[in-house]
């Protein structure tokens, strides 16, 4: 029997989703989801896809860690007939955040880059351990199947200097391994690629500013298919405004709340990764529920929207700035592709840039890859659905099919 499926585990800070694949023809077996892990509300979503497959099943007792998540998810694949014991399966293809500036291709794990991941833990604190339980569960599961890591920052190791590098001393950069890395950059990759097929183009004839705004946000400018600029920078902290983490600051802001708040640095670091962004400005992370209390005339959501907006329109310009030439805008993950109303505000204005929705098109609900613009506009504006776990389970089969080759 020949193995081609792939099991996909993109392991959040408090969340785990995954796919099983079949990479003869890409179809989806099983699609499912853990959420808060960790607390006392856990919830397991899982999805059979197969033929006669029942429905969604749904779990909500509590879930420890991110090792009884991967277990109830086994369990639960088990439960189809499609468990980890299978010979079908040919590898476990895992998202890790941080890969620093060693790793630009997808890797096959071994000790030495599992160490390599831990090392790189301060610069993404909230995803590389997670990370890492996920790879160690996988192979606890499965010592003797491949296990794939395919890196968040890999796709970034393209921009310029220029645009990686922070004006800051360089010797103490260079020595602290300090500079922009960029993040979300497996959606990015396959979102620049899918605008290109959407528009009928070659990848490499196109120039695409990449919107990623999920929980994490970030954008990027593409040309070519490559990378150029991206808003994340050492950490998934800076730039865009997020759903907990503020984005762009004056990094004084942190000298002075040492100064005169007295807090510790790991207050701060709390503050800024979990405390701020959306939920920061008004209670909430959720853009479904800022725009329900926007509707109900709740003004900080409507602040707390605005900065988003601004924060968002002011990367739209700068990468505009970047490229010089921009085919199309790319809006893509849970905000990107289902806010409407974040879409219509971030173009809003913007039509001596050759932007202009089509506000019909742009409020119609769909699940495919379309434009939302105008069409007479001199830019595309496009909602693309992202799939990080297809384009994971795409690598992670390319190199252990490469790798059996020899
Ligand atoms: N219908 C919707 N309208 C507005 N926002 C939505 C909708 N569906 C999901 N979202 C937003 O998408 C976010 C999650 O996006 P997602 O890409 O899944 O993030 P992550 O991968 O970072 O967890 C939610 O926090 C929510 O704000
Ligand atoms: C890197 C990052 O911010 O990821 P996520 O959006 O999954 O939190
Ligand atoms: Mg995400």
């Amino acid at each position: 029997m020949t193995a081609t499926r792939v099991l996909v585990l993109n392991s959040g800070s408090s969340s785990v989703k995954y796919q099983l694949l079949d990479m003869r023809g890409g179809a989806r077996l099983a699609v499912g989801l853990v959420e808060r892990i960790g607390e006392e509300t856990s919830r397991l979503v899982h999805t059979p896809l197969l033929g006669d497959a029942g429905g969604k099943r749904e779990r909500t007792a509590p879930i420890a860690d991110h090792a009884a998540a991967l277990k109830a998810v086994a369990e639960e694949l088990a439960a189809d007939g499609l468990g980890l014991d299978s010979p079908r399966l040919a590898a476990i293809g895992h998202r890790v955040v941080h890969g620093g500036l060693r790793f630009t291709e997808p890797t096959v794990i071994d000790e030495e880059v599992l160490a390599e991941v831990e090392r790189l833990v301060p610069l993404a604190p909230l995803h590389n351990p997670a990370n890492i339980t996920g790879i160690r569960t996988a192979q606890a599961l499965r010592p003797d199947l491949p296990q794939v890591a395919v890196f968040d920052t890999a796709f970034h190791t393209t921009m310029p200097e220029s645009a990686a590098r922070y004006a800051i001393d360089t010797e103490t950069a260079d020595r602290h391994l300090i500079r922009r890395y960029g993040f979300h950059g497996t959606s990015h990759a396959y979102v620049a690629r899918e605008t290109a097929r959407l528009l009928g183009k070659d990848p490499e004839d196109v120039n695409v500013i990449v919107l990623h705004l999920g929980n994490g946000a970030s954008a990027s400018a593409v040309a070519g298919g490559r990378c150029v600029d991206t808003s994340m920078g050492l950490t998934p902290l800076e730039g865009l405004v997020m759903g907990t983490r503020s984005g762009d600051i004056d990094p004084a802001v942190t000298f002075h709340l040492m100064r005169v708040a007295g807090m510790s640095t790991d207050d701060i670091d709390v503050l800024l990764n979990k405390k701020s962004g959306l939920v920061g400005l008004c209670g909430d992370n959720d853009m479904r529920e800022i725009r329900r209390r926007i509707d109900a005339g709740d003004e900080r959501a409507q602040l707390a929207f605005d900065i988003y907006i601004h924060r968002l329109k002011k990367y739209i310009g700068a990468y505009y700035a970047v490229l010089g030439r921009v085919d199309a805008i790319a809006f893509t993950a849970g905000v990107g592709e289902n806010a409407a109303p974040v879409r219509e505000a971030a173009v809003s204005g913007l039509e001596e840039l050759g932007l202009a929705l089509d506000s019909g098109l742009n409020a119609e609900r769909s699940d495919g890859a379309r434009l939302v613009s105008t069409p007479y506009a001199r830019v595309a504006v496009a909602v693309v659905p992202t799939d990080e776990e297809l384009e994971i389970a795409r690598q992670t089969f390319a190199l252990v099919s490469e790798n059996a080759l020899g």
